[in-house]
């Protein structure tokens, strides 16, 4: 890709967005960054980068040369918002922070975020739209759902299957070959030792049904 000529737009001038605009400059991949935000026009800048529309006028600044990535914490949100963005999907580009380490037998989706110091491991799938945040580890052969979030320093070890649009809070560390069901979530420090069932939220360690 030039760079001369590649601009991004991120959706979402939050806190989370003001880690994927660092995240994406480090890169070194977009000539200019810029936001789409709900609080345009109040809202002009995040960290030194533009505001540049609502993401509901996102269409007025998308060019044939203009990527997007969805910077919204929620993964409901973030998925709603990345399905419904007016730009082709191969255009909804996945970022990985230079310092995150990767296996080049990772398959990584689109609008995919890897920060640093996280570590992802062989045959690991990560979906459409997750979030692997600061630090967090992904061993071999894991899949981690479209739009799930694994927020900083969680551990997942080798073959646990998370579902689609889960949230393992901070510090979670999750054993072999367990499976999370879709939409649950994990709190903060929790111990994952057996299979987990979709839409629950399960706390402490080891981890049990809220
Ligand atoms: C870069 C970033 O910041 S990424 C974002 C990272 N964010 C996180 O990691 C947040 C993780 N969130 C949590 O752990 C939350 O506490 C949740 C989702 C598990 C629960 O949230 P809520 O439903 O609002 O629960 P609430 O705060 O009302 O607590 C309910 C009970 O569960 C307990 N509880 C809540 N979270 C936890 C936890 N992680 N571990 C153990 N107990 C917990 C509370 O002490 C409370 O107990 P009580 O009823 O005996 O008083």
């Amino acid at each position: 890709m030039n760079k001369q000529n590649r601009r991004l737009v991120i959706v979402g001038a939050g806190g989370h967005g003001k880690v994927v605009a660092d995240c994406a400059e480090r890169m070194g991949r977009w000539s200019e960054i810029v936001f789409a935000d709900s609080n345009f026009p109040t809202k002009q800048h995040c960290l030194g980068f533009s505001v540049v529309c609502h993401p509901d006028n996102i269409e007025s600044v998308i060019t044939e040369s203009t990527d997007a990535f969805v910077a919204v914490g929620d993964n409901h949100a973030r998925k709603r918002i990345a399905q419904s963005l007016p730009i082709p999907h191969e255009r909804l580009v996945s970022l990985v922070h230079p310092n995150a380490v990767v296996s080049r037998y990772v398959k990584i989706g689109q609008g995919v975020l890897i920060l640093a110091g996280a570590v992802i491991n062989a045959d690991t799938a990560i979906e459409d739209g997750s979030i692997v945040n600061t630090c967090a580890s992904v061993d071999h052969d894991c899949v981690v759902g479209a739009y799930s979030h694994l927020a900083p320093g969680v551990h997942l070890a080798g073959a646990v299957d998370v579902g689609q649009e889960c949230f393992l809070g901070v510090g979670v560390s999750v054993i072999p070959k367990v499976t999370i069901g879709t939409n649950t979530i994990v709190g903060a420090g929790a111990t994952v030792i057996q299979n987990l069932p979709a839409n629950i939220t399960a706390i402490g360690t080891p981890a049990k049904q809220k």
